[in-house]
């Protein structure tokens, strides 16, 4: 699909998205739930329908209800099929296969676009470990497992993705881990890990964090009420994007962020700060508006989506702005350090990579360009938003790649003022 997003006047209000962060895991937790769970604000990306699907060939019964929430019988892991697909999601993946090693039954985990290139090799070396049995292809996607999973003490390497770390937790908690204790070197993405526990909390399942090095099991899991309702945070990576519309191209409002949420990404309002951008901060809303924006200095080590939202914001900061956690990028969607210096180039915005840090040279205008996505939903996004105050229109390649996290993100800026021409009914 391709859209063309011309230079716009923006403002207005805009409810953010529902984070898929939030919602697979609460997918993850309904399912090893021994009850019911009804989840509320469910979204609707490419990622949270492929972990709906996911847990409905583990067993899980998910009924929609006529408000609109999602009614989840879980109860542990009864695999009625022989192979998963995990669509293109890193967490899904990476969350779901320790979960599905609970079953003995062997089953080929699969998926699809980028995350068959996206690296799996911790699971050859952990999986067996644990008593799983895997085959992998060098690395890669197909996983196949058979379990069951045995939780016990280990200890593993966090510094390419916390993602692991996630399905470790679920797994252990689900096989009533005790006395056990995964120790993790250099952790990366601690926030992520921080919303797993607090997720995991709310069903019942408490681990004890020891400074993001070891996470210890007592085995005195708190049995829940047998009906919880669970509600998917309004998303923090997704609303970057609009926040930084805010800022660089009018004034708006947005809502349905939780200002004290453990998402990562709700640091975006640090930098959105340090910009000068001219924003207040509510309980129930974030008003933010442009100013004289100006280059800043940022560390997105533990929270790498908002790289490509803050890509957007430096290219209207006056000098160079310096963004560090560039070695975290690689292994995204696309090698985002590599496509960010690519297609912000090609709209002038020059971007130098030294090391694990991005300098971005902003503040001298930007021209409307030919851009491609290289399908990855950030990088479609973070284009859109830069070109609604560059001279004239930017047209964007495989621009459908949104439809991963926010599917709705063409109609929000639309209602926001912006304007998109895109292909009729298309997602
Ligand atoms: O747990 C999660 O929901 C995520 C963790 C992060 O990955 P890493 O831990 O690999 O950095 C983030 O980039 C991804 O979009 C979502
Ligand atoms: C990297 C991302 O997601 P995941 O790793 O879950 O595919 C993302 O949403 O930017």
């Amino acid at each position: 699909m391709v859209v063309t997003i011309q230079p716009s006047e923006i403002k207005g209000s805009i409810q953010a998205p529902a984070s898929k962060s939030s919602m697979q895991r609460g997918c993850a937790a309904s399912l090893l739930f021994n009850g019911t769970t009804i989840i509320r604000n469910p979204g609707h990306s490419n990622d949270d329908k492929a972990a709906l699907g996911v847990i409905q060939d583990m067993g899980a019964i998910v009924k929609k209800l006529d408000d609109g929430s999602l009614q989840i019988t879980g109860g542990g892991v009864s695999a009625d099929c022989d192979a998963v697909n995990c669509g293109e999601s890193g967490l899904g993946i990476r969350m779901f296969t320790p979960i599905i090693a609970l079953s003995d039954k062997r089953i080929t985990i699969n998926g699809e676009g980028s995350l068959v290139t996206r690296p799996m090799d911790f699971f050859d070396e952990v999986l067996p470990q644990l008593g799983v049995e895997i085959i992998s292809k060098e690395g890669k996607l197909p996983l196949q497992v058979k379990g069951p999973l045995q939780p016990k003490n280990i200890t593993i390497d966090g510094s390419l993705s916390s993602q692991f770390l996630t399905g470790l937790l679920f797994g252990y908690a689900a096989s009533n881990a005790k006395d056990v204790t995964i120790t993790v070197n250099n952790l990366k993405s601690k926030p992520y890990i921080d919303l797993t526990l607090t997720v995991m909390k709310q069903f019942g399942w408490e681990v004890e964090n020891r400074n993001y090095e070891q996470f210890h099991f007592t085995g005195t899991a708190k049995p829940a009420a047998s009906t919880i309702t669970y509600t998917v945070e309004g998303d923090w990576s997704g609303a970057a994007f609009l926040l930084v519309t805010g800022a660089i191209a009018g004034d708006i409002v947005v809502k349905g962020l939780d200002v004290q949420s453990t998402q990562a990404d709700r640091a975006v309002l640090q930098a959105l700060q340090a910009s000068g951008a001219r924003i207040s901060i509510q309980s129930e809303q974030i008003e933010i508006g442009p100013a004289a924006l100006k280059a800043f200095q940022f560390d997105a080590t533990e929270c790498p989506d908002l790289f490509p939202p803050l890509v957007a914001l430096a290219a209207y900061c006056k000098g160079t702005t310096v963004i560090e956690g560039v070695k975290r990028l690689t292994h995204k969607e696309s090698n985002r350090a590599l496509t960010l210096q690519e297609e912000f180039g090609k709209m002038g915005v020059e971007i130098e990579l030294q090391d694990d840090l991005m300098l971005i040279k902003g503040g001298n205008g930007l021209k409307g360009a030919a851009v491609h996505s290289h399908h990855d939903h950030r990088i479609a996004m973070a284009c859109a938003v830069a070109a609604l105050k560059a001279n004239g229109e930017t047209v964007i390649s495989e621009a459908q790649a949104i439809n991963k996290s926010y599917p709705d993100f063409y109609e929000h800026i639309q209602a926001l003022g912006a304007v998109v021409k895109k292909p009729v009914s298309s997602k």
